[in-house]
């Protein structure tokens, strides 16, 4: 089956070959095609190009006239497996009490493990599916899901679960990570080390032998894990066969990067608070550095700065964080439109971190993250636009018309 997209008044990250991940200045420019056709065959990219090329032996057409073609984001670290909400702790922030304080006083991640523990896996996947469902209706076609508000073996593996019946139930690409050192759960208060151990000695083990979980992470920051506690559950997951992505530098610089870097781990993300000797960290090794701005913008933190990073040479991915805590939101329009106002990245920059980019730190680069030829037919098409610089300058609107995932059209509450 041959469906063929034209009048398509420009069709957006068009990669003939990507083989490396855009770094610096290579992330300002966002190739496109004016006025041009797409041809999709079954669930894969079959051809493309200007108009005037168009094929004519098509089983179907659907014309685009006016509107824009870009592939589907790709949302590299989200929470969306969470029961209840923090509604409460929200306005506790807006009456002046910080991140820190709630979780001194047994809040933050602690209110969500315990309303997780309490919450049958039903329930769980319900909730998840929903919160699914608008991602991708906002553009999301592949996204990373931690587990993390378990903390226990067994509530870990439920989490876990409903990741894994999300990705067998839905069209979306979903990469699994287990986020066992969250945070210091209350059976372990005292014991930080025991907690360590467990993880490493008991549930590493047994999480790397269910083939729930992609990778593992853990939140490197004062109060929470330090960096060699980290390292070792690094060091444990690798001996399993598990790459890590790692929550560091979001409050306080404590050398988590340069750590991050030695063991060599796919993903530094958050990077609110960076040093200068952490981006000469950076710039000596693979690990590759993931901006969540709409947390910086939830919680009130210092926002990644985005264009020393990129000055210096570095890539950059945007993610959405999405959780109940500090970012309550996955659209990654939204995201996009963050890091354009608040990180002073052009919307070329934006985009190629909320794709191209940030398809390799989920390492699904060669099938998502572009139209290319023989990648994945995921991709959304955009309302009439005067200029794709629309969907960060409208940041409030819902400029998505529709959403292609594998070449199948999805329901999408814009039309
Ligand atoms: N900071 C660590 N983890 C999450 C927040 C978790 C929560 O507050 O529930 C984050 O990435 O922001
Ligand atoms: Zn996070």
């Amino acid at each position: 089956m041959k469906t063929l997209f034209y009048n398509i008044k420009e069709l957006f990250q068009i990669r003939e070959n990507n083989n490396a991940i855009l770094k610096g200045s290579e992330m300002k420019e966002l190739p496109s095609i004016k006025n041009a056709f797409l041809v999709v065959e079954n669930d894969l990219i079959a051809d493309y190009g200007s108009m005037e090329n168009a094929p004519t032996n098509c089983d179907e057409s659907v014309d685009v006239s006016g509107k824009m073609i870009m592939p589907t984001y790709i949302d590299s670290h989200t929470h969306i497996v969470y029961a209840g909400n923090r509604e409460q702790e929200f306005v506790d922030r807006i009456n002046g009490l910080t991140y820190d304080e709630i979780y001194q006083r047994g809040g933050g991640i602690l209110n969500s493990v315990e309303k997780l523990r309490n919450t049958s896996e039903d329930e769980l996947y319900h909730d998840a599916s929903l919160r699914l469902e608008e991602l991708i209706s906002q553009g999301t076609g592949v996204v990373e899901i931690k587990s993390g508000y378990g903390l226990s073996l067994e509530a870990e593996l439920k989490m876990l679960r409903v990741i894994k019946k999300l990705k067998e139930n839905y069209p979306v690409k979903i990469k699994a990570t287990f986020l066992g050192a969250h945070a210091v759960p209350p059976e372990f208060k005292g014991n930080q080390v025991g907690f360590v151990d467990e993880i490493c000695q008991k549930m590493i083990p047994e999480i790397a032998q269910s083939g729930l979980a992609d990778y593992v992470d853990a939140f490197v920051e004062t109060g929470y894990f330090t960096v060699d506690e980290t390292r070792k559950i690094i060091k444990t997951a690798t001996q399993f066969g598990l790459k890590s992505k790692i929550h560091v530098n979001q409050f306080t610089t404590i050398g988590g990067i340069d750590m991050c870097v030695e063991e060599n781990v796919l993903s530094v993300d958050h990077l609110e608070v960076v040093s200068d000797q952490d981006i000469e960290t950076l710039k000596k090794g693979k690990t590759i550095p993931v901006a969540l701005p709409t947390c910086s913008y939830f919680i009130s933190i210092p926002y990644t700065p985005a264009r020393k990073l990129l000055n210096a040479g570095l890539p950059l991915v945007v993610a959405s964080d999405y959780n109940p805590g500090t970012t309550p939101s996955g659209n990654m329009n939204f995201v996009v439109a963050t890091s354009c106002i608040k990180m002073k990245l052009t919307p070329e920059e934006a985009f190629n971190a909320a794709t191209i980019n940030a398809a390799y730190a989920l390492e699904v680069e060669k099938g998502y993250g572009s139209i290319t030829k023989g990648k994945k037919a995921s991709f959304f098409i955009t309302k009439p636009l005067h200029s794709i610089y629309a969907i960060p300058y409208n940041f409030g609107s819902n400029l998505i018309e529709s959403v292609y995932l594998n070449g199948k059209k999805q329901n999408t509450p814009g039309e």
